[in-house]
C-alpha cells in the first residue's frame, strides 16, 4: 500500500505539490489526470524519489520511504516510466530489457514484452536506445522496460504521449491485462478517456492539490461533461 501524507513540494515559494493526501491500496489501478502544469509528474517524481518533498511523508507497505534514494525505492520494487524517457547510447534494447529484468532475457522473452507495446522485436532488439529512435519508439521501449521488471508499484507518466493510434490501442490492451491480473499497483498519469475507463480510482490534480477523487463511475461522467463544455466554448 502506498500512502501519501500531507505531501508538499515547494520551489522558490511556489507550491507545486500542496498538501496531497492519498492512499493507494494494493493491486489498484489509479489514473491521475488534470490540467497541464497541475503537478502530476512532480507527484510521480516524489513517489519515485527523483525529487524530495519539502514536507509530508510517503509510506510504502508501512515503511517510511520519504528520504530513501531512487535506487533504494527501486529495490522495493517501485518503478517509473518517464514522460520523456532518457536514451542510452551504446545500449541495445535487449540489454536494457535484461538489465530491467535482472536476468538474461532471451530473444523470445524480449519479443513478448516488445509486442505488448506494439513493437516488432526483430526490428528493435539489436538497436541501440539512442537518439536515432523516434520519440514514440523510445517511449514504448521505456514502457517495455517497466513491463520487464517484477514490480509492486509501476508509475507510467503519460504513456500515450507521442504514440500512434495503432500502438495506443495495443498499449490499452496491455494496461487492461495488467489491470485484470492485479499483480501490482499501477499509477497511470493520463489525459486519455480510454485509459481512464480502466481505472479503479481516478484522481484529478489541479494547482498542486487533489481537486476530486473517486471511482471511475463517480468521476468520469462529470469530467467528460467538463471536456464537452470546453470544446463547446471554443
Ligand atoms: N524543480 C522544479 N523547479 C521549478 N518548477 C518546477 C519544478 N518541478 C516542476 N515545476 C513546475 O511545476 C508545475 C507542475 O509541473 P508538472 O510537470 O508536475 O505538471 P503536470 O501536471 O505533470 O503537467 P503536464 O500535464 O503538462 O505534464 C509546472 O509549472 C512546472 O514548471
Amino acid at each position: 500500500m502506498l500512502e501519501l501524507q500531507h505531501l508538499c513540494f515547494e520551489v522558490d515559494g511556489k507550491k507545486i505539490v500542496n498538501d496531497i493526501n492519498l492512499t493507494i491500496a494494493d493491486d489498484r489501478f489509479t489514473v491521475i489526470t488534470g490540467p497541464n502544469g497541475g503537478g502530476k509528474s512532480t507527484l510521480a517524481r516524489l513517489i519515485m524519489g527523483i525529487e524530495f518533498p519539502t514536507s509530508g511523508k510517503i509510506l510504502f507497505d508501512g515503511v517510511d520511504i520519504t528520504n530513501m534514494r531512487i535506487d533504494e525505492r527501486a529495490k522495493l520494487h517501485i518503478g517509473y516510466a518517464f514522460q520523456q524517457p532518457p536514451r542510452f547510447k551504446g545500449m541495445s534494447v535487449q540489454r536494457l530489457l535484461t538489465l530491467a529484468n535482472g536476468h538474461n532475457m532471451s530473444k523470445e522473452e524480449c519479443c513478448e514484452i516488445l509486442s505488448a507495446v506494439g513493437l516488432c522485436a526483430n526490428d528493435y532488439i539489436d538497436r541501440d536506445v539512442d537518439g536515432f529512435l523516434s520519440g514514440g519508439e523510445v517511449k514504448r521501449i521505456e514502457i517495455a522496460s517497466l513491463l520487464a521488471r517484477d514490480l509492486k508499484l509501476s508509475i507510467f507518466d503519460e504513456p500515450e504521449a507521442g504514440i500512434d493510434l495503432w500502438s495506443f490501442a495495443k498499449l490499452v490492451e496491455t494496461f487492461q491485462r495488467l489491470q485484470e491480473e492485479r499483480k501490482q499497483s499501477i499509477i497511470l498519469i493520463s489525459h486519455q478517456e480510454r485509459i481512464m475507463q480502466l481505472a479503479d480510482e481516478i484522481v484529478i490534480i489541479e494547482n498542486g492539490s487533489i481537486k476530486k477523487k473517486g471511482s471511475k463511475d463517480e468521476i468520469l461522467p462529470s469530467l467528460m461533461d467538463e471536456f464537452d463544455s470546453c470544446a463547446y466554448k471554443k
